[in-house]
């Protein structure tokens, strides 16, 4: 007998069994057998989906409150040092049936499926006589609620929250209720979420981790980004102004990821919801024969939950990710002609893709052969869900009616194959250790970068203790002083290494505060002329020097970009990789901003051990810039930095303020080539590979660089760093969002936000976004008004 993923979509007439198939079986060494008679009708008991329990002794998929294993289950030797290796688990597979439309009862169409309960469901059409198994079968009287319960949604929220790579994806045919399974009755119309009973997975699952969120010990930062692939284009939903299109990547460790998405963090349900809302505003949609509002790109919304645990526990990261798939459509049946055709083509290829890995992925390993994830930008985001370490459920939806019979039976086979697919569940964790030895990495390699920027501008090695604003008390267990970070001996006179050594919770605001005197000096070391005297600027202690980087104007400086090292330095400094990025990427009469360059957002420091998270502000009060939005800077300081004044910015002379037409990207992507040195490495290591940067592959033209850069009106998304080793997430440039806070990651700053790090946890390179008007362009910077403007 073939295998069913060479025999295409026939069904099995008749075919029902309630006993585990031999093709799932559990084989010794956790592999599981296929390939052997066809199923489609198997009822597999209990999903293995919760790692590391056997198929067959976990808890049922969805059983309300099942008890999920403790964590030293799950993952055996991953509090040694990073993520472990998971046992082999299958997809969950559910089904949904949406109840007839009112057209089709109006037309006569006929019910052909029905749910025969546990979890199997009967198709009954002349020559069609079929019945599939799942891991659940809601019927179309089933309420949102149930759908939310009975699918083992909590258990994902649960995993989530425990470091595991959640992905829900619903899919099926045009019009049959995937978007209503996930989001509820959602039009792009409506400017109000649905009412309680009828929100979707999504929603339900957001109330969810935000319960957990509170009442678990650890302590949870959770952020969100939202994108959709549009005519083969990945487009960030969250960015203001038009979705920016982003360029999908790989690394070794991480595989595929978005880069430069934007990620907005969250603490309320308002704020998600919200966002959900809003970018859900700008996906698009058509009308077409079977849906008024047919989703003509898939959506994914990936929520990301970081446990900062206590210093002693590695910390946790995992994703919750879910995935509305645009529907596939015959283009005879919904009409489509001109934009929606081509739209439909895309879909109904992309939805090829992903069921050709998903054929290939039921194979038993030993016949699995190369799994082409290249072959759409659907596939290749979800190639860790479907192939990968993660923890996915698949919600097949399909319509009862008779006209759907075709599609509705693709749908089955397509749902049936997919619970054959196996994964291998990792918790993504980062032990401490690790955490420390990126940490001691990144304050080196600053450390280096900044004494070197120091030469360049002739300022002195040792910025003055005595020069630090006065009155600003120290934080707990940071450094006292500047003084001797430069001293004679260099690196060898550096506390760090006794920081590092030292166990218990001390160490890591001493390390964290550290890395933030560096990188704010880093900040005002490439932003010489932001204040008129900027050696007195630069030398001042480092909360007077943020109070001046809230606000960067001024071009980039140019000596920088050779920097000279001191011989004898034991650094990357001196390898040939080393060289600064600005100084090959940027063109010598490149001015820019630094790391920073928006100057309607501050440079937030850490708030210290004692600060509290600052809550988003409603629109009304929204802080402006400080010149064209006068509060913005003051409240970001103000809630940063006690004392010292806050100087305003000075407008960069003889700056337009406009972009010239079509410089607007290049000038964003132009910025983005200002990466730290600490970045270097990785982003050579890119540039080596197949794949190009974005910065490589968009050259900026000296000639269209001027002395002002122009940054966004509401933040930038920093050039993206690879993702961190250990991280099984890809780290996102973060940039602002529509409510909540956004953040600029770095290399560092990502784990400091993303773990064990108890203290700063919005921390340097955050600005404090609060809505931000639609109709400004973030990244495309056309139409930006910035306060010289006039
Ligand atoms: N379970 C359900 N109960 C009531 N109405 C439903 C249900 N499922 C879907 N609908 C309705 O059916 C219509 C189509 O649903 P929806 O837009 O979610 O389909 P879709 O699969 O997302 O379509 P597309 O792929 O074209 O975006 C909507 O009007 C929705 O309200």
């Amino acid at each position: 007998m073939e295998p069913e993923g060479e025999r295409g979509w026939e069904p099995r007439p008749g075919a029902r069994s309630k006993t585990l198939p031999r093709s799932q079986e559990r084989l010794p060494q956790g592999t599981v057998r296929t390939g052997g008679r066809r199923e489609h009708s198997a009822t597999v008991g209990p999903a293995a989906l919760v790692p590391g329990v056997p198929v067959g002794r976990s808890p049922s998929w969805g059983a309300p409150s099942a008890p999920l294993p403790s964590v030293a289950q799950r993952s055996p030797g991953e509090e040694r040092d990073g993520p472990a290796v998971g046992r082999e688990t299958r997809l969950r597979v559910v089904l949904r049936v949406r109840p007839l439309t009112r057209t089709e009862i109006q037309r006569g169409d006929r019910r052909v499926v029905h749910s025969l309960g546990d979890g199997t469901i009967h198709v009954s059409a002349p020559r069609h006589n079929a019945t599939f198994g799942f891991n659940a079968v809601f019927d179309a009287g089933t309420s949102q609620e149930a759908v939310f319960e009975g699918s083992g949604m909590r258990q994902l929220v649960e995993l989530a929250i425990d470091g595991f790579s959640c992905t829900i994806f619903a899919f099926g045919q045009t019009g049959s209720g995937k978007t209503y399974t996930l989001m509820g009755p959602f039009t792009q119309n409506e400017t109000r979420p649905a009412a309680p009973g009828l929100l979707g997975l999504m929603q339900r699952s957001f109330a969810c981790l935000l319960e957990q969120s509170q009442s678990c010990s650890s302590d949870l930062a959770l952020s969100a980004s939202y994108l959709e692939i549009y005519n083969e284009q990945v487009r960030d939903l969250l960015s203001p102004g038009p979705p920016c299109v982003l360029p999908l990547r790989w690394s070794k460790t991480c595989g595929f990821y978005v880069e430069n998405q934007l990620s907005v963090d969250f603490e309320s349900l308002e704020t998600i919801t919200e966002l959900l809302l809003q970018g859900s505003q700008r996906r698009r949609t058509s009308a077409h024969a079977l849906n008024r509002h047919s989703s003509r790109s898939h959506a994914v919304l990936t929520i990301h939950v970081r446990s900062r645990a206590p210093s002693t526990r590695p910390s946790k990261q995992g994703t919750l990710c879910f995935v509305d798939l645009a529907g596939s459509e015959r283009v005879k049946e919904t009409g489509s002609s001109g934009e929606l055709s081509v739209e439909a083509n895309n879909i109904n290829r992309s939805l090829l893709a992903l069921g050709h890995c998903i054929s290939l992925l039921a194979k038993s390993q030993g016949k699995r052969t190369h799994i082409p994830y290249r072959d759409s930008k659907l596939t290749r985001l979800l190639a860790r869900s479907l192939g990968g370490s993660g923890v996915t459920l698949m919600v097949a939806c399909i319509s009862p009616s008779s006209r759907c019979l075709s599609e509705t039976l693709s749908t089955l086979h397509y749902a049936s194959r997919a619970r054959k697919v196996t994964t291998r569940p990792m918790a993504n964790r980062v032990s401490r250790v690790k955490l420390l030895q990126t940490l001691e990495e990144e304050i080196h390699a600053l450390q280096l970068e900044n004494l070197s920027l120091r030469q360049q501008l002739c300022l002195p090695r040792v910025p003055m203790k005595s020069m630090e604003v006065p009155g600003t008390p120290l934080r707990p267990g940071a450094w006292p002083g500047w003084g001797g970070r430069y001293g004679s001996l260099g690196m060898c006179n550096c506390p760090l290494e006794g920081q590092l050594l030292a166990e218990g919770a001390p160490a890591w605001p001493s390390l964290y505060g550290l890395l933030r005197d560096f990188v704010v000096e880093n900040e005002q070391l490439r932003q010489p002329r932001l204040s008129p005297d900027p050696s007195s600027d630069i030398s001042a202690g480092p909360n007077h020097r943020a109070a001046h980087s809230s606000c960067d104007s001024q071009p980039l400086l140019q000596s920088a970009r050779t920097p000279c090292v001191p011989h004898g330095h034991p650094t990357r400094l001196r390898q040939p990789d080393a060289t600064p990025v600005s100084a090959t990427r940027l063109p010598a009469s490149v001015g820019g901003p630094g790391l920073h360059g928006h100057p309607h957002v501050g440079l937030c420091l850490w708030q210290g051990e004692d600060a509290q998270p600052t809550p988003p502000l409603p629109p009304a009060s929204r802080p402006s810039c400080s010149q064209c939005c006068p509060g913005l800077a003051d409240a970001i300081m103000s809630q940063t930095l006690p004392g010292p004044p806050i100087p305003q910015p000075v407008p960069p002379e003889g700056s337009t303020g406009v972009m010239p037409p079509g410089q607007e990207d290049v000038g964003l992507l132009g910025s983005h080539q200002l990466p730290r040195l600490s970045q270097l490495p990785q982003r050579k290591r890119r540039s080596r590979g197949k794949s190009r940067s974005s910065s490589q592959q968009h050259q900026l033209p000296r000639e269209l660089l001027g002395s002002v850069r122009c940054p966004s009106p509401e933040g930038r998304v920093i050039p993206s760093a690879p993702p961190w080793p250990g991280f099984s997430e890809p780290r996102v440039g973060r940039g602002t969002g529509l409510a909540g806070r956004a953040h600029l990651s770095s290399r560092a700053m990502a784990g400091a936000s993303s773990g064990d790090l108890a203290q700063p946890t919005h921390s340097s390179y955050t600005w404090e976004n609060k809505r931000t008007p639609w109709g400004h362009r973030d990244l495309g910077l056309q139409g930006l008004h910035r306060p010289w403007d006039g």
